[in-house]
């Protein structure tokens, strides 16, 4: 069946104009005012703008982490991006030492099977760089479609890989045309840190803060980005939290290296003062790295708008206060890391970034959808509303407003770490390849009606620019 969105305001990063859309066998088929409705479904999106669903890049379902699994899975997880305005995810597939990577994907799949009600691809996580892993990785990326490398260089212990193995990944990643993500905080020092802590009997989630300075951050940021330098590689520095980390990207990409920020809402709206509030609530604010002082958020925004930072994942990583976060009464490392945010992440950007003037509404669907899709190799496929692209479409009101709370959100945690904020704007139906996934805020989706989607190598959209525009004699 042919559907007609009429009324609406397309917005991509590029333009703002009023026209009719129309989705055909999942994609846009025709864009322009008027279009002729006979025989098509006509969609009424009067008073709203029509975005590009939201991409985020940056995303944990059921997660096994700290001594417990996230809360959220595939299905959940993907319902509550549908209702917010994401129709497009990337996981990350955890790995482990001695077993293959195809193993962990294997095992992501089962995970996401049947589950995902939007699209989803997933990003690999590279615990050890050895002859083996090097001769599987091609197959990770060419077959598997599996275009993005993830390394921690914090959770010593669990997760965090050495520098060799970082520089490693960068060479087999700009050899493989994949790009490489780091979490980028120095673990040892953060671990040094964290036993002094306890043994001075400073056991609050305060301390989660204060035993991961701005300068561990910003110290693995500029590492990582020298190492990048050094390979002739590409590097995604996730979920940045602070004016420090930030300004050693900007450096890095003034000296020319090819390396791109992300950061979080969280790091944009809340502060370190959340970790201090009473009855063990702190622990609902411990994410890695951690909230910052107040400050930083001006630095945040700015660098979004200058383009210095380019895109918002939520790092989806939700554990219920009670039950999963109090593992960690009386000693602050035991607190599962991380919260619920997969549902807000478009709204906050708008009603933060748009409403407030800090952003262009181009900018937010670049930074919500179109950078992501791009440096993803999911461009010109997801991220735009173009003829050709699948109708991954948000309708959304921009006049509605909304107090964030877990007593409506869809996540299946227990408390949100927004409660009681006010946002203005928000979608009212969702689309994911021309179906409606949330019609009129209702969700009327399928699990298992998200497809994985094998990604094109870091690069390609670039390639499929100059091919476009290129004249050849
Ligand atoms: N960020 C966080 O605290 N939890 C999720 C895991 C990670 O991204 O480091
Ligand atoms: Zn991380
Ligand atoms: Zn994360």
């Amino acid at each position: 069946m042919i559907k007609i969105i009429k009324n609406g305001v397309v917005v991509t990063a590029a333009d703002t104009y009023r026209a009719d859309v129309c989705i055909e066998n999942g994609v846009v088929t025709q864009i322009g005012e008027n279009l002729p409705i006979v025989g098509a479904e006509v969609i009424d999106a009067k008073g709203c703008y029509l975005f590009p669903g939201g991409i985020d890049p940056h995303t944990h379902l059921d997660m096994p982490f700290g001594g417990t699994v996230t809360k959220d899975n595939f299905e959940t997880g993907t319902i509550a991006a549908a209702f917010g305005g994401t129709t497009t995810i990337i996981d990350f597939c955890l790995t482990t030492k001695g077993a293959t990577l195809k193993s962990a994907v294997d095992t992501w799949h089962a995970k996401s099977k049947d589950k995902a009600v939007i699209d989803y691809g997933f990003h690999l996580q590279i615990v050890e760089m050895n002859n083996e892993k090097l001769a599987e990785l091609p197959k990770m990326i060419e077959e598997e479609g599996i275009t993005s490398l993830k390394v921690f260089m914090a959770y010593k212990n669990q997760f965090q890989a050495d520098d060799e193995t970082l520089f490693k990944t960068l060479i087999a990643a700009r050899d493989l045309g994949a790009l490489v993500m780091v979490h980028a905080e120095n673990g040892d020092v953060i671990d040094y840190l964290v036993k002094k802590a306890l043994e001075d009997g400073n056991t609050d989630p305060i301390f989660h803060a204060l035993t991961r300075p701005p300068e561990v951050e910003a110290e693995a940021t500029g590492r990582a980005a020298t190492l990048t330098e050094l390979a002739k590689s590409q590097l995604y520095v996730v979920h940045v939290s602070c004016a420090e980390a930030a300004r050693k990207i900007a450096e890095a990409r003034s000296k020319g290296i090819d390396i791109w920020g992300e950061t979080c809402p969280q790091y944009l709206v809340l502060d370190q003062s959340y970790l201090e509030k009473p009855n063990f609530e702190g622990a609902k604010y411990v994410w890695s790295p951690p909230l910052r002082e107040k400050w930083n958020q001006a630095e945040l925004w700015n660098a979004l708008k200058t383009g210095q930072l380019q895109t918002l994942g939520s790092d989806q990583c939700s554990f219920d206060f009670v039950g999963q976060k109090d593992l960690g009464k009386g000693d602050f490392s035991k607190i599962p890391n991380g919260g619920p945010i997969i549902e807000d992440r478009v709204s906050i950007l708008y009603s933060e970034g748009v409403n407030k003037g800090r952003i262009s509404i181009n900018q937010f669907v670049d930074i919500t959808s179109t950078k992501a899709a791009k440096l993803f190799g999911l461009y010109p496929k997801k991220g735009t509303i173009a003829i050709g692209a699948d109708a991954d479409i948000v309708i959304f009101d921009p006049t509605v407003e909304r107090v964030i709370s877990a007593d409506i959100h869809h996540m299946a945690v227990d408390y949100n770490a927004f409660e009681g904020m006010k946002v203005t704007g928000e979608p009212v139906s969702v689309l994911s390849r021309g179906e409606f996934v949330i019609r009129d805020k209702q969700f009327v989706g399928k699990p298992g009606s998200g497809q994985f989607l094998k990604r094109a190598k870091y690069g390609s959209d670039k390639k499929s620019e100059h091919e476009s525009t290129t004249l050849t004699f």
